[in-house]
């Protein structure tokens, strides 16, 4: 899915109007059904339950009254609460007049704020993607109001006070919404954790919107899921081998951390690959060749670090960093891989501290390689902090540009940043996976895909992130997020990928 701005959703929905020869009221109309409809079969609301709708003078309060409307016309009396403003949009004005005159509906008096029952169910429609600045005055003493009512609060398109794309001031006055129920595509501002309190569980609900329109809009970030990845893998080939899928490489472990070469074999090898050679100190190869039979072991010289870099020529991929350590003789084994490798890289762990602490290896990324920091990791590879999680996607992007590279940043809502500057944020995965080794079991599953020669840097990349979350949400069903480990997110590798696989089409 594309994630739009604000400005670009206000044309989305000028196109839609102008393609389907509707007009803007009616726009809004299957907005509020396509809200109403959810509302009453997620809440199960109970109609003797106080029900307040908090409108706005914009079209976010125009979807506020036609909700209270259709609300009405399901048995639901509502208090519909109107902020005075000095201009009301036409269609706020068209569904005021709208209203049955049953309906309770008063101006928002700001020395005498309603009170809200702690089991109101409270609709927040005073804001949307017209926002233009901050809430100041008494849009922000109802926000606090309804910050501090205890009531559950219902986003109507996004929590009023949010900008839809951009960070705003800190302190400003944003509604704390139980749920945010947006319209055909999700915001960037529901993706970032500064942002989590504010938006609470989100989901987007279809308007119909003009698919041509957006398919051809421009844009900078994208929201991954199942469909967007539909058929970017291929089913296997009946005579397809062993050579078809790779033969990767995987160099990681050092003296107590020879688990992380062992988590990112097993999550590459159940990731398809067709051959693994793991590069280990002498003090991982029993270990390896008993927990992983189905990898090749290669032993370095030394005993609990690695300090030599093998011949790369067999391989069709190249992984580093799990558990490696950070010696100098190791630095230098990453130094040379970067500056002989021919192959796609995949880099995490201490392969990018080491880049963080010596940025002269970062001249020598090859293009098309494929980072997976974390955000401290990231920071030490910047070599600054962000601002706020906006300005970390910048410097994400930037990077990415910079060193022509493929750059994951880890996180809920894994992002990953394209040499274009374009961001795909992922939307698998759960608050389980926050647990040792989780890191390692990716950068198996992404070396398995790169060493796939039958997919782009970017599928590869897209799919194995996916295909790491969607492993952690099977895993969390059978073990709870609390009692996932690392190592059954790749006994689920397998079965996350074969929900992605192409079905052959028949003939
Ligand atoms: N495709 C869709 O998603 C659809 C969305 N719909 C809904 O429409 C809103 C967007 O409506 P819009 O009228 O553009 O914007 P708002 O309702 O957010 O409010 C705009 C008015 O508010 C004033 N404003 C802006 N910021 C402030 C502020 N900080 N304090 C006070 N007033 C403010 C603004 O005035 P200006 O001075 O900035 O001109 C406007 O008067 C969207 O979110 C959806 O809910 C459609 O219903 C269907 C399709
Ligand atoms: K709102």
């Amino acid at each position: 899915m594309k994630i739009l701005t604000a400005a670009q959703t206000s044309q989305a929905d000028q196109a839609t109007m102008q393609a389907q020869g509707i007009r803007s009221d009616e726009l809004m109309e299957r907005a509020a059904a396509a809200f109403c409809e959810w509302l009453l079969a997620r809440l199960a609301a109970d109609p003797a339950r106080p029900l307040h709708i908090f409108c706005g003078p914009g079209n976010n309060g125009g979807d506020g009254l036609a909700i209270a409307r259709r609300l009405y016309q399901e048995g639901f009396r509502a208090r519909v609460w109107l902020l005075p403003a000095s201009k009301y949009s036409a269609d706020f004005q068209l569904n005021r007049q709208r209203l049955p005159p049953e309906l309770v509906c008063q101006a928002l008096n700001p020395k005498r704020l309603p009170t809200l029952a702690p089991n109101a169910l409270v609709l927040d429609a005073l804001f949307g993607t017209g926002l233009s600045r901050p809430l100041s005055g008494t849009a922000a003493d109802v926000v606090q109001h309804l910050n501090s009512s205890g009531a559950c609060v219902v986003a109507v398109d996004i929590p009023s006070g949010l900008f839809a794309n951009s960070p705003q001031p800190p302190d400003s006055a944003v509604t704390r919404a139980r749920y945010t129920v947006s319209f055909e595509l999700p915001k960037l501002a529901f993706l970032l954790p500064q942002n989590a309190g504010w938006v609470g569980e989100w989901l987007v609900l279809p308007i119909g919107l003009d698919p041509t329109f957006i398919h051809n809009l421009p844009v900078d970030n994208f929201f991954v899921d199942a469909d967007f990845l539909a058929g970017r893998l291929p089913a296997r080939s009946k005579f397809s081998h062993k050579g078809t899928f790779g033969h990767a490489l995987l160099l990681a472990g050092s003296r107590g951390k020879i688990g992380a070469a062992v988590l990112a074999s097993k999550a590459c090898l159940r990731a398809g690959v067709g051959l693994l050679t793991v590069g280990v100190p002498a003090v991982g190869y029993g270990i390896v060749q008993t927990a992983v039979p189905e990898a090749m072991a290669l032993t370095d010289p030394a005993t609990d670090f690695v300090t030599e870099l093998p011949d790369l020529k067999p391989y069709a991929a190249v992984g580093i960093g799990p558990g490696l350590g950070q010696e100098d003789a190791t630095r230098e084994v990453l130094r040379q891989l970067l500056r002989k490798a021919t192959v796609p890289l995949v880099l995490d762990a201490d392969a990018l501290n080491l880049l963080g602490t010596n940025p002269d290896l970062l001249g020598l990324l090859p293009p098309d390689s494929l980072l997976t920091p974390h955000p401290k990791e990231f920071e030490r590879l910047v070599g600054q902090p962000a601002r706020d999680d906006y300005h970390r996607l910048e410097q994400l992007r930037a990077f990415a540009q910079q060193y022509r590279c493929y750059c994951v940043l880890k996180g809920a809502y894994t992002a990953l940043a394209t040499p274009d500057g374009t961001l795909y944020f992922n939307s698998t995965g759960n608050p389980g996976m926050a647990t040792g080794g989780s890191g390692d079991v990716l950068t198996g599953v992404l070396l398995a895909l790169r060493a796939d020669k039958r997919l782009s840097p970017l599928d590869a990349a897209l799919l194995g992130l996916y295909a790491h979350g969607r492993a952690g949400d099977l895993a969390a069903r059978e073990t709870g997020q609390a009692g996932l480990v690392a190592g059954d997110l790749a006994d689920f590798i397998g079965r996350a990928l074969q929900e992605l696989t192409a079905s052959t089409p028949l003939l």
